[in-house]
């Protein structure tokens, strides 16, 4: 098939989506919001976090999944590993204070960080200290696609607890209505294919019905996993966000805008099947 056929058939497809993914950094919310704000006030309060709530349930639960991953670690020989070993109780609020900073450091992606990142954040935007900052396109955009009738999902390394703070506390208000539903790492990594296999299957859209669900995606490994899985997968490049190379710009659709993509009506669609 031509590049040229290949890339009408892909604007068909991607006409006729029922149902769209979308990644949070660098995709609806710039890459500086996450590393200049989010990142920075979970190192700023993280001492003073873990003290105060080291009696907590939910914190016991980070805890642990915490002292899990980092054993995890250690099995599996993660370069520069911090472990968190069992002890007094000063001393492992050291150790996790120190293994949280060394997964910041490497940007790691594990949901036991992202899990207690999330919690961390919860008061920052509860005071209103902290405001989900989208990008202008993005909140039209969805409206537009749900009035459409089409399904709006989140896909993030975020916990779907940071996800749901960050579109509850934007600029424009709170955004979680049209939202149908959340994922984070739970369901994998985002470069796997096997993530996107999964949540196509907690979206019902299996088999054939995959092609017609879109992810979006400033990264290309991860949008390579989506297509692996079956579906459609548009790259979308915004300032600051990683240089897209040669290649991911052949091998994709790349947007710089949510309004560059354009949707045919659900529901028209499926009276003209109808008809
Ligand atoms: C839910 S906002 C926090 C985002 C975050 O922690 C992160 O690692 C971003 O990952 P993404 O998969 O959205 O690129
Ligand atoms: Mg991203």
């Amino acid at each position: 098939m031509s590049a040229e056929k290949r890339a009408l058939d892909q604007e068909e497809s991607i006409l006729n989506v029922s149902s769209v993914i979308v990644d949070i950094e660098g995709t609806t919310t710039s890459i500086s919001f996450v590393h200049d704000t989010l990142f920075p006030y979970v190192r700023e309060h993280l001492n003073d976090y873990v003290k105060s709530n080291w009696a907590d349930s939910e914190f016991q639960e980070d805890l642990k999944a915490l002292k899990e991953q980092a054993q995890k670690d250690e099995s599996d020989k993660v370069e520069g590993v911090v472990a968190i070993p069992e002890g007094e109780e000063d001393a492992v609020r050291e150790a996790t204070i120190k293994n949280v900073l060394w997964q910041m450091d490497n940007d790691r992606k594990t949901g036991a960080l992202k899990q207690l990142q999330g919690h961390i954040w919860r008061k920052a935007y509860e005071k209103g200290e902290v405001v989900g900052p989208i990008y202008d396109d993005v909140h039209e955009s969805l409206k537009s696609w749900v009035d459409l009738g089409k399904k709006i999902y989140v896909y993030s390394s975020g916990s779907v607890e940071a996800q749901k703070l960050l579109f509850g506390h934007t600029k424009e208000g709170d955004l979680l209505k049209l939202f149908s539903g959340h994922f984070d790492t739970a369901v994998g990594a985002k470069t796997e294919a096997g993530s996107y296999t999964k949540i196509l299957e907690k979206i019902e859209k299996t088999g054939e019905e995959a092609k017609t669900v879109l992810f979006l995606t400033d990264v290309p490994k991860e949008a390579t996993a989506a297509v692996e899985s079956g579906m459609l997968a548009v790259l979308v490049s915004r300032e600051g966000n990683a240089a897209l190379t040669d290649d991911a710009k052949a091998s994709f659709r790349v947007i710089s805008s949510f309004a560059d993509l354009a949707f045919e009506d659900s529901g028209k669609r499926k009276k003209k099947r109808k008809d």
